[in-house]
């Protein structure tokens, strides 16, 4: 599928303009449907943007919010998504927002997707809105370079769900959605933000093999449009 790019000023333009289409997006599925889904990515990027999103006026006690991934770490932890994402994007007007973890206190990371895969499953599908962050290694949800499941998450007749993934960069075990479940969404974005984070995607958009650099499948193969937001 074909992606567009969306250059903004600097951050802050970028986290008001990206606001706007989510917000714009989420209200055309509650005039719609009378329900509307977001899954969003951790790391630094997103800070800002969450912050924005989070005063827009809109139904939010009929939005679900959910993660495009998660480390197995409790909300507490410094590194939890779930836990920037409280801190970040529950609040005010969003503050009436549903949320579904992918973390929960399962015995092992496997069991803790496996309930993860159960509980989103109610969510329904496609999401409405799914935001993408990058690493500067190319990786994108959890699909890490050499990740131990990485063939399998990408694959697009993996079914939708929550699978688990380990790999050196990671940290952490990782709970992610599966490519299937997010390759599809009404507004499908890549939030990426630097000069650097640019040169990435130029080396991803090049040809290569998808396992090297995992955001190549979500550029090659969604059949949404890719929606791309950059600031310098
Ligand atoms: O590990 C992660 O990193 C990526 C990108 O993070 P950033 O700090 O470079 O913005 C993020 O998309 C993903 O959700 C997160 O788990």
């Amino acid at each position: 599928m074909s992606a567009s790019l969306h250059i903004f000023e600097n951050g802050t333009a970028l986290a008001e303009g990206l606001a706007d289409a989510v917000s714009a997006k989420l209200a055309a599925a509650i005039e719609a449907r009378g329900a509307a889904s977001i899954a969003v990515s951790g790391g630094t990027t997103p800070k800002a943007f969450f912050q924005a999103l989070s005063r827009r006026e809109i139904d939010w006690t009929k939005v679900t919010v959910t993660l495009v991934d998660e480390r197995f770490v409790p909300p507490e932890n410094e590194r939890s998504n779930h836990g920037l994402v409280a801190a970040n994007l529950l609040q005010n007007k969003a503050k009436a927002a549903r949320f579904l973890p992918l973390y929960n206190a399962a015995a092992t990371a496997e069991d803790a997707a496996a309930t993860a895969s159960r509980s989103v499953a109610a969510i329904g599908a496609p999401f409405d809105v799914v935001v993408l962050g990058m690493g500067t290694d190319g990786h994108t949800a959890s699909f890490f370079p050499r990740g131990t499941r990485l063939k399998e998450a990408i694959d697009p007749a993996t079914p939708r769900g929550v699978i688990t993934m380990d790999a050196d960069g990671a940290g952490e075990t990782r709970l992610t959605f599966t490519f299937s479940s997010l390759e599809d969404a009404g507004l499908l974005v890549l939030h990426i933000e630097g000069e650097g984070k640019k040169e990435v995607l130029a080396r991803a958009e090049a040809p290569g093999d998808e396992t090297e650099m995992p955001i190549r499948a979500m550029l090659r193969h969604a059949t949404s449009p890719l929606q791309i937001y950059w600031a310098p």
